[in-house]
């Protein structure tokens, strides 16, 4: 991306904020005017006392000479305190608002992204999080640059120039032809510094990232003794970024030495200049101090360069990965127009599902899910259970074939009008940060609390969320993972809808609370949809119809009974199930007295 290009993607960021751009621009040339003031008032004081001692007069009659003086520098460092205020308070005010708008745009826009998006390589949880991160800090910077360091400076540096060669052209063209070396210099300088300061970055981030591992695995660590280790691994990477940083700072000193010398050999050559015009007579001796002044201005900016140039550099590689980010319209997730009445019968007709990453999930998959009944989907793990429910809730979109509910193929159908109506509790807890009532609450923006303490009640958690000091005000991350699932599930009560996909419920419970949830989960099953994934006998044997999976096909269905006497699959996963539960000896301990054999 070129600098223009960034700029024009940045411009309608920039837009709603014209009115600080202007005043920002206004203070910017009244300080560049300001800035000027001094190399005059140094001329005109040098001048004037100068013209005073040829004259043989003192300090009687120079007196006006310092009220004017200091009239005029009181004044100037006046405006220069308010406009240096605002011009700083502006530039700052842009650079803010620009930063919120770029963050919140991007969380819109990345929200209506479809599943995918999220899955892909590039795109993971902290990848996604560092480049949209980054993103922002380098674009708010750049505005920062622009408005806040560049402007200023430049313009001072432009009037500063324009001055010089409106006194003398061949001042003008000294400091002039100062400023190609400069900028060589600076490039070379920026060269140098940008790939190690890319590679100090990557170290810090790499040490970050380190740190943040190590408290993530701390009981890991602990319990296999590698602390040596892993303090080894972080001192690798404090070598590599001592040494790195060694090197930038020598790169850094070494020019900016030169640098000073080029600056120095300018002042040099422009007061041996004016020491020649002054001289020939055709100066005044004020106009050492005025040019030299001057070129201080000219050079202030360039001496900035290597920064600016830097900080470009950087803001054009992570915006570019951030715009591709937001401009990513080809993720918007699909939607169609239909809304029917939802019965709650499911028709798949040879489903065909690859992930982006090519795993071929399910294949030919032709099933009927019907309303008002449990449907379970049973097999090994791995088998594609989880992915066809993915694509029932259009989280995904099958490559060929047809999922239709109550005969509208769900790609016709309004996404966000399908997922109000079904309910979805996952093997994984998803609790958010926040009280156990706000993450209820998510099933019914606008439930009553009466109606989340029902919720909560069906769940089997109320008893114990009252048991908590703060009740349902209480952290919901603190609670047990069980606890937490509860809330996962009182969270679907509450939102009530006509279709629910069980992903493992009861995982993550214990055996008491499994039993509880078990009896709140058969009551909400009635008259509804109902899909279940379980490795649990008892909700399979509780499922009107079965579907058995394995490696992405569906092998064999039936009712229970009849399925597990005509079938292979599903008989060896059921045996599997009852044999790992160790159901004879658990008999025999319920029933001592009972002949189990006979
Ligand atoms: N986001 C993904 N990208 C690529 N492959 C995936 C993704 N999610 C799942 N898979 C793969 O698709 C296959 C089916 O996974 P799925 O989660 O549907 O299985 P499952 O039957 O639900 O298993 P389990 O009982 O262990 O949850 C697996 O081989 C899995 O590795």
């Amino acid at each position: 991306m070129t600098l223009w290009q960034l700029f024009q993607k940045l411009r309608p960021f920039v837009r709603p904020y014209r009115t600080l751009v202007i005043a920002t621009l206004v203070l910017t040339l009244i300080g560049s005017l300001t800035a000027q003031v001094n190399a005059l008032t140094l001329q005109y004081a040098v001048d004037s006392i100068n013209h005073l001692i040829k004259a043989g007069q003192g300090l009687a009659q120079g007196w006006h000479i310092l009220i004017t003086i200091s009239a005029v520098l009181l004044v100037k460092e006046v405006v220069n305190a308010v406009v240096q205020f605002g011009q700083k308070f502006y530039g700052e005010r842009l650079r803010i608002m620009v930063s919120q708008d770029l963050a919140q745009n991007i969380i819109e826009k990345f929200l209506t992204y479809r599943l995918t998006f999220f899955t892909e390589d590039d795109n993971q949880a902290g990848k996604l999080q560092t480049r949209i991160d980054r993103g922002i800090g380098s674009l708010t910077r750049l505005v920062q640059i622009f408005f806040i360091d560049i402007l200023p400076l430049f313009t001072s540096a432009i009037v500063a120039l324009g001055l010089m060669f409106y006194a003398n052209v061949w001042v003008g063209t000294v400091a002039l032809c100062i400023v190609p070396v400069y900028f060589w210099l600076t490039y070379i300088q920026a060269q140098k510094l940008g790939g190690w300061r890319r590679k100090l970055r990557q170290g810090r981030e790499q040490k970050s990232q380190g740190i943040l591992s190590i408290i993530n695995s701390i009981t890991v660590i602990k319990s296999f003794n590698r602390e040596n280790i892993e303090a080894d691994k972080q001192l690798g990477l404090q070598k590599d970024l001592t040494q790195n940083q060694m090197q930038t700072r020598q790169t850094s000193f070494l020019f900016d030495g030169l640098k000073t010398f080029i600056e120095q050999i300018g002042v040099v050559l422009i007061i041996i200049l004016t020491a020649y015009f002054v001289l020939t007579r055709q100066m005044s001796i004020g106009m050492i101090m005025y040019h030299v002044l001057l070129f201080n201005n000219v050079s202030a900016p360039i001496r900035q360069l290597h920064r600016i140039y830097d900080e470009i550099n950087d803001a054009m590689i992570y915006s570019e990965s951030f715009f591709t980010i937001l401009e990513a319209d080809h993720e918007i997730e699909p939607t169609g127009q239909q809304k029917p009445a939802i019965a709650g019968q499911f028709e798949l007709k040879q489903v065909d599902f690859h992930y982006p990453n090519g795993h071929h999930a399910l294949k030919d998959i032709s099933m009927t899910i019907r309303p008002n009944k449990i449907t379970a989907l049973v097999g090994l793990s791995g088998a594609g259970k989880t992915t066809l429910i993915s694509l029932l809730d259009k989280f995904y979109l099958a490559d060929s074939g047809s999922i239709l509910l109550d005969g509208v193929d769900l790609k016709d159908m309004d996404t966000a009008y399908l997922r109000d109506h079904i309910g979805l509790v996952l093997q994984k807890n998803h609790i958010f940060q926040g009280t156990i009532e706000e993450n209820i609450r998510y099933g019914k923006m606008n439930a009553s609390m009466a109606e989340i303490v029902e919720a909560a009640q069906q769940a089997s958690i109320h008893e114990q969320i009252m048991t908590l000091e703060k009740g349902y005000a209480s952290d919901a991350l603190l609670l047990s993972g069980g606890q937490q699932q509860r809330i996962a599930i009182a969270r679907m009560f509450l939102k009530n809808p006509p279709i629910i996909f069980l992903d493992e419920p009861t995982a993550s419970l214990d055996a008491i609370a499994t039993e509880q949830i078990k009896h709140s989960l058969d009551q909400i099953k009635q008259g509804r949809t109902v899909v279940i994934i379980s490795h649990s006998l008892s909700q399979i044997i509780d499922a009107d119809y079965t579907y058995v999976m394995k490696e992405g096909r569906i092998v064999e269905h039936g009712e229970h009974h009849a399925l597990y006497k005509n079938s292979q699959v599903y008989k060896e996963i059921f045996n599997a199930m009852a044999k790992s539960l160790n159901i004879e000896k658990i008999a025999r301990t319920l029933n001592p007295d009972e002949d189990l054999t006979a």
